[in-house]
């Protein structure tokens, strides 16, 4: 992308700003960018952050700015009128309680008692509070999820313990932070952690049938069809479609020198457009008109409103993080929407024997070879939109954010691009977006620094005696990795804050299983070649 936009050039407004804030953590600073973790769609995590990061015209020459300006923007999950509500309700329904005194207070006892789980099975915990066991803030919306997992993951590994046991609310959750008991769940045991334990059903929310969500054989079975498919060659074949977007990028861009841009809006408008097209086959055109109906769908797939998370929490409860994603998928209009998007579309492609290059495409295939319903292609694109959208366009807007950050870093990027492909992007091919190691590694390190899925979640499927231990894993039970705990350790990343690609150069060795962007094991992203564009 940096070889279409050779004569833009990426800064930031308020780099000083940032950095005082840097080590907070947390920072609802309208001007500062928060360097925890951003994701809109997490669940109990997203809150106000912006960055205003500056652009300039002048290529790799480094001139001065010129004022195009950048801004990122992360919306809040939870709005403060929105925790005043849940905490209005909560007060009601406990009074409603309070009105038999015994009984709430039975319940009291009991749910404190469930806090002993780990205690008896030997499993060193925290300090779990009622209701919100070790959620913390993070239950109220006070907190990103993913960083007081971070958290979570600094004091067990203080106390010299290489596992330890965890309550979303009540609910108990075994956490990993050794990596040789993060390789177990992943790869070793994995026969023991098969699911993710996601919500999952397919005549009620059928959005929710499909390859992230199945279970057992139904995902082996899957995966097996799916895997071959996934191939480098195949990313190959989807790279003209890359192109068309990336000028449709620069020509998006380049009018707007001089002006503030919201890079997080423009990449993830971009993001979608490519996304939209690989997996729907439909031209979505939202960095040319952001108000469509196929825009206010995926907005509405990725809002997570209080009420649905209530709703959510009542019908399945929220002691197991794979049931918030019954909160996306079970919206109707969404539902109707892509499924009829889905139709039309594959009707279309039957009747003029279109073929095209994408992942609708290999769900095609699938259905005429291996008889896939048209209910499993409109859910299984349906995944292939929400997992590959919301993760690159993440990581566009932080590679963005760090390249306006680190102004050496962006000429070295653009001086290779310069030197092994001329300044003539038409001329690129796939081959060659593949053969630049500086890029490679800027990459590698943003996704270190900003994993977009930050937290790798599994759920034990039979009983697992962890070896060594004398602790046993009940079936049923969720596992959670926390990937900002590991990715950001400085035993395994020194300065962990500091954006280095050369953390991944080649006489550069990352300790296994303490980098884990696409997950790992037989369960790891299915996606992860189509990244490199
Ligand atoms: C920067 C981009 C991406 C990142 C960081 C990312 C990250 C992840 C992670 C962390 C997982 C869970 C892995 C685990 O549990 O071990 C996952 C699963 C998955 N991803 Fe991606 N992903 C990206 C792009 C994509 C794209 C473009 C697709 C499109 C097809 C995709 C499809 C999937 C699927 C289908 C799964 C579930 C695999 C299974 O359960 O068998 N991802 N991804």
């Amino acid at each position: 992308m940096l070889g279409w936009l050779e004569g833009v050039r990426f800064r930031c407004k308020t780099v000083e700003k940032t950095q005082a804030l840097f080590s907070k953590n947390i920072n609802n600073n309208k001007d500062g960018l928060r360097e925890g973790l951003l994701s809109d769609s997490s669940t109990w995590g997203a809150f106000p952050e912006r960055s205003y990061s500056r652009l300039s015209a002048g290529g790799a020459s480094g001139a001065e700015p010129v004022g195009r300006a950048v801004r990122v923007d992360v919306p809040t999950a939870l709005s403060d009128r929105s925790r005043r509500i849940v905490l209005d309700l909560l007060r009601d329904v406990l009074q409603f309680i309070g009105s038999d005194d015994g009984a709430t207070f039975a319940y009291y006892l009991y749910y404190i008692y469930c806090f002993n789980y780990w205690k008896k099975k030997n499993l060193p915990t925290l300090n779990p509070r009622f209701p919100v066991g070790d959620l913390g803030l993070a239950a109220w919306g006070k907190e990103s999820l993913f960083i007081r997992l971070q958290n979570i993951y600094n004091e067990i590994k203080s106390n010299g313990h290489k596992h330890g046991g965890l309550y979303f609310f009540n609910g108990p959750i075994y956490f990993p932070v050794h990596p040789e008991m993060v390789k177990r769940v992943l790869v070793s045991d994995f026969d023991h952690f098969v699911d993710r334990g996601m919500y999952e059903n397919s005549h009620k929310v059928p959005l929710s049938s499909h390859i992230f969500s199945m279970r057992g054989d139904q995902w082996r079975s899957i995966r097996t069809k799916m895997s071959p498919t996934f191939t480098s060659g195949k990313m190959k074949s989807m790279y003209n479609i890359v192109v068309k977007y990336c000028d449709n990028l620069v020509k998006v861009l380049e009018p707007l020198d001089g002006n503030e841009v919201d890079v997080k809006d423009v990449f993830r408008r971009f993001t979608c457009d490519i996304v939209g097209s690989t997996s729907f086959g439909i031209d979505c055109n939202s960095l040319n008109y952001p108000d469509t109906e196929f825009v206010r769908m995926v907005e509405r797939i990725f809002a997570h409103s209080v009420w649905k998370l209530l709703k959510v929490a009542f019908e399945e409860g929220l002691q197991n993080p794979g049931n918030i994603i019954k909160i996306s998928h079970s919206d109707k209009t969404v539902e109707q929407y892509f499924t009829n998007l889905v139709k039309e579309t594959v009707e279309y492609r039957d009747k003029n024997n279109v073929v095209r290059d994408d992942f609708l495409n290999i769900l095609i295939q699938l259905r005429d070879r291996e008889g896939m319903s048209f209910k499993e292609i409109v859910a299984q694109s349906f995944l292939f939109f929400t997992a590959g959208f919301e993760t690159s366009s993440l990581t566009l807007s932080y590679c963005i954010h760090e390249l306006a950050h680190n102004q050496e870093i962006q000429d070295s990027a653009r001086k290779e691009i310069a030197e092994k492909l001329g300044r003539d992007s038409s001329k690129y091919c796939y081959e060659d977006v593949l053969s630049l190691p500086c890029l490679d590694k800027m990459v590698k390190e943003t996704l270190r620094k900003y994993p977009p899925a930050a937290m790798l979640n599994r759920i034990c499927v039979k009983q697992y005696h962890i070896p060594d231990t004398d602790t046993v894993i009940e079936e049923g039970t969720p596992v959670v990795i926390s990937l900002l705990g590991l990715q950001r350790d400085p035993e395994y990343f020194p300065d962990p804050l500091k954006f280095d690609p050369e953390r991944f150069g080649t006489s550069n060795n990352i300790t296994p299983y303490t980098y884990l962007p696409f997950g790992d094991g037989p369960r790891n992203c299915i996606g992860v070649h189509f990244q490199i564009f």
